[in-house]
C-alpha cells in the first residue's frame, strides 16, 4: 500500500518539488460502441472517442466539458479500465495498460484508481465507516490490517468533514454528506488517479461548490491526478485546467 499521508488530517500536503507527472496518459485512443445493425445488416458503430490524446498529472485537477454525448463519460470509462479502447493506449504512470489481461486490471482499479460518480453507490447498511473499511477488505486487508483501515477511515471521514456521522448509514446522512462519504471512499487505497463523473449533478449550489472544493483539497493533499465530468462551468475555474470534449474529440 502506499503511503498513509492522512495520519493527521491536520498536516499540510507534502507536495514534491518535482516536475509533474503524467500519472495518467491516453494516446491516440478511439471507442466505438456496437450499435444494431445497418438495413443490410452489416454491423453499425457509434463513435464515442476519436482519436483522444490526454494526460492528467500528479497533483492536478482537470475539468472535463463538452455537451451532452460528446464522449466525457466513455473517456472516464477507458482510463478507468472498465472499457477498452478499440485503438490507442493506455497508461498508468510508467505502465501501459492496453493488453493488461482483466484479472489485473481488476486489482489495479481497486489499489490505484478511485471513481466518484453521480450517485454514491454506498451499502444500505454498512455505515460510512464501515464503507470504507470495506475497500481494505476487498483489497485482501485482514486481522489487524483491518484495524489500522478502520482507524484510516476515521482520519479520512474527519479530512472530508464526517467525523461525527461515521456511524450513520446511507439512509441517515444528506446527499452531500453521501458524496463526502464516497470521496472518503474513493482515497482509502490512496489511488494515484481520481476519476469523478458529475458528482454534483445532485446537489445544490452550495454543497455542490464544497464538493468541488472538497475535490482539490484532496488533489492538493494526495498528490491525486483528478478528473472531474462536470457541466457545473462555475467549477472550471477551481480547476487547475479545463478541457472540452465535442464530436469525441479533445479542444
Ligand atoms: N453503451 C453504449 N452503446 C452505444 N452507444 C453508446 C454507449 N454509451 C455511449 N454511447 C454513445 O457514445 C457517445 C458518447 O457518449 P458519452 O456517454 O460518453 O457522452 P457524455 O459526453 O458523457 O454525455 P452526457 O454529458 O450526456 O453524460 C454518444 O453518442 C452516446 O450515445
Amino acid at each position: 500500500m502506499k503511503s498513509a499521508h492522512v495520519t493527521d488530517p491536520a498536516t499540510p500536503a507534502l507536495r514534491s518539488a518535482a516536475p509533474a507527472i503524467a500519472a495518467l496518459r491516453l494516446e491516440h485512443v478511439t471507442l466505438e460502441y456496437a450499435d444494431g445493425t445497418h438495413e443490410d445488416g452489416s454491423p453499425r458503430t457509434v463513435r464515442a472517442l476519436d482519436t483522444v490524446d490526454f494526460s492528467a498529472e500528479t497533483g492536478t485537477i482537470t475539468a472535463l466539458v463538452g455537451p451532452s454525448g460528446s464522449g466525457k463519460s466513455s473517456l472516464l470509462a477507458v482510463a478507468a479500465t472498465l472499457i477498452r479502447p478499440s485503438t490507442g493506449r493506455v497508461g498508468l504512470a510508467d505502465r501501459d495498460l492496453t493488453h493488461l489481461p482483466e484479472k489485473e486490471l481488476a486489482r489495479l482499479r481497486r489499489s490505484e484508481i478511485g471513481m466518484i460518480f453521480q450517485q454514491p453507490n454506498l451499502l444500505p447498511s454498512l455505515t460510512a465507516r464501515e464503507q470504507l473499511v470495506l475497500t481494505a477488505h476487498l483489497r485482501g486487508a485482514r486481522g489487524a490490517e483491518l484495524k489500522t483501515a478502520a482507524a484510516e477511515a476515521g482520519d479520512l471521514l474527519e479530512l472530508v468533514g464526517m467525523s461525527g456521522s461515521a456511524d450513520r448509514r446511507p439512509h441517515q446522512l444528506s446527499g452531500g454528506q453521501r458524496q463526502r462519504v464516497n470521496i472518503a471512499r474513493a482515497l482509502m487505497n490512496r489511488p494515484q488517479v481520481m476519476l469523478v463523473d458529475e458528482p454534483t449533478a445532485a446537489l445544490d449550489h452550495n454543497r455542490s461548490q464544497q464538493i468541488m472544493e472538497l475535490l482539490v483539497e484532496v488533489t492538493r493533499r494526495f498528490d491525486t491526478a483528478t478528473v472531474v465530468v462536470t457541466h457545473d462551468t462555475e467549477f472550471v475555474p477551481l480547476a487547475d485546467r479545463a478541457v472540452t470534449m465535442r464530436d469525441g474529440r479533445l479542444s
